[in-house]
């Protein structure tokens, strides 16, 4: 049962290492092939993951087709462009076992990983691991756990194949509870990272964290999460890392709001177009959502970050 990674970021890059670590048929595509190349040579990704050294077993390749005879394909390219990819290269993954590493919602249909997958690619079992995991920690070796959701039959195996001594995967056949939890959780981390930046300071910061969770907690079960998913490391593990750490981009990306100062505009912000996104679920399952309306009128320039903190802290009292 050998396994492809599809995309070299850091995230491909980082479980491809981990992965091939543990054993030797794993294969990390990318679309470059000059990147391939570099990467064959150098046995490192130096642009999206440098100093993590790839292990003897891993192939790396730029062929699409041979990539994808593998029994179990790791999809880790950004949300937004999986749709995309998977409708160009439909008859390559049909009746595979697709795992999306991926966290949003697209922009252009509402859906999550999985349900894009299942919405392209019928004949696949679509699943998704997801949970609280810096690349960098994962390539090197840290002591890491993540949630995998997916249909039952495929769960057990998979997770076998997927756990490493390091990477203890856990199981769930919510996949919308999972998709949900990692998607909404960068929109949460805009915002702290954004509380943070503008100077609000950290009783702020867990404020937003706190009702983001609830917020978190109103769309998602609306749409048939299991309020356990999201308690779990998927969606509070998740946002409780992305939240607080500077590594995350997500809330690199909000802090710079916050400071008004520079973001690197080349870097995977997931949360961006998710903030829109889920703003218009929320609008379209009648969800008050306050939080994520408030990072997607900042980021339409709508609101300044100080204008959207003082109108959250506005709203009418109400029950916890
Ligand atoms: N980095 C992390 O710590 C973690 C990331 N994730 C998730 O993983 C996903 C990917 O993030 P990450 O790896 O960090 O992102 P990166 O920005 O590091 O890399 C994105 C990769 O996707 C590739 N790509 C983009 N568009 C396409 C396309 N149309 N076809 C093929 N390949 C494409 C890029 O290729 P190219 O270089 O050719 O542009 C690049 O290799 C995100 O959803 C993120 O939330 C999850 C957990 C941890
Ligand atoms: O999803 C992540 C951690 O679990 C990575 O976070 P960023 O995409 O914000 O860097």
């Amino acid at each position: 049962m050998s396994i492809s990674v599809l995309g070299a970021g850091a995230f491909g890059t980082a479980l491809a290492i981990t992965l091939s670590n543990a054993r030797t048929d794993v294969t990390l595509w990318a679309r470059d092939e000059v990147a391939v190349k570099t990467m064959q040579t150098t046995r490192m990704n130096a642009a999206r993951l440098p100093k993590a050294r790839f292990p003897k077993t891993l192939t790396v390749s730029s062929d699409l087709e041979a990539a994808c005879q593998a029994e179990t394909i790791l999809l880790v390219i950004p949300t937004q462009k999986l749709a995309a990819f998977l409708h160009s290269h439909a008859t390559l993954l049909d009746v595979k076992t697709l795992v999306a590493c991926c966290k949003g919602v697209d922009l252009a249909t509402g859906l999550g990983p999985v349900q894009t997958i299942a919405s392209t690619i019928p004949s696949a079992q679509a699943c998704i691991l997801t949970g609280p995991s810096f690349a960098v920690d994962i390539a090197a070796g840290l002591p890491t756990a993540l949630t995998l959701a997916g249909p039952k039959n495929c769960l057990e195996p998979l997770q076998e194949m997927l756990s490493t001594p390091a990477l203890r995967l856990y199981w769930t056949t919510d996949t919308v509870g999972a998709e949900l939890g990692g998607a909404l959780k960068n929109v949460i981390a805009i915002a702290s990272g954004a509380a943070i930046g503008a100077g609000f300071g950290e009783s702020a910061r867990a404020a937003v964290m706190t009702r983001g969770y609830a917020e978190i907690q109103r769309l998602a079960i609306a749409l048939g999460a299991k309020p356990k998913t999201l308690a779990g490391l998927s969606g509070f593990g998740d946002l409780a890392l992305t939240c607080t750490s500077a590594r995350s981009r997500n809330f690199s990306f909000g802090f710079a709001l916050g400071a008004k100062t520079e973001f690197d505009s080349g870097l995977t912000v997931e949360g961006a177009k998710t903030a829109e996104a889920v703003s218009n679920l929320a609008k379209k399952h009648g969800i008050d959502m306050p939080i994520t309306n408030a990072v997607a009128a900042i980021l339409a320039q709508r609101l300044t970050v100080s204008q959207a903190m003082e109108a959250l802290i506005a709203r009418p009292l109400k029950e916890e």
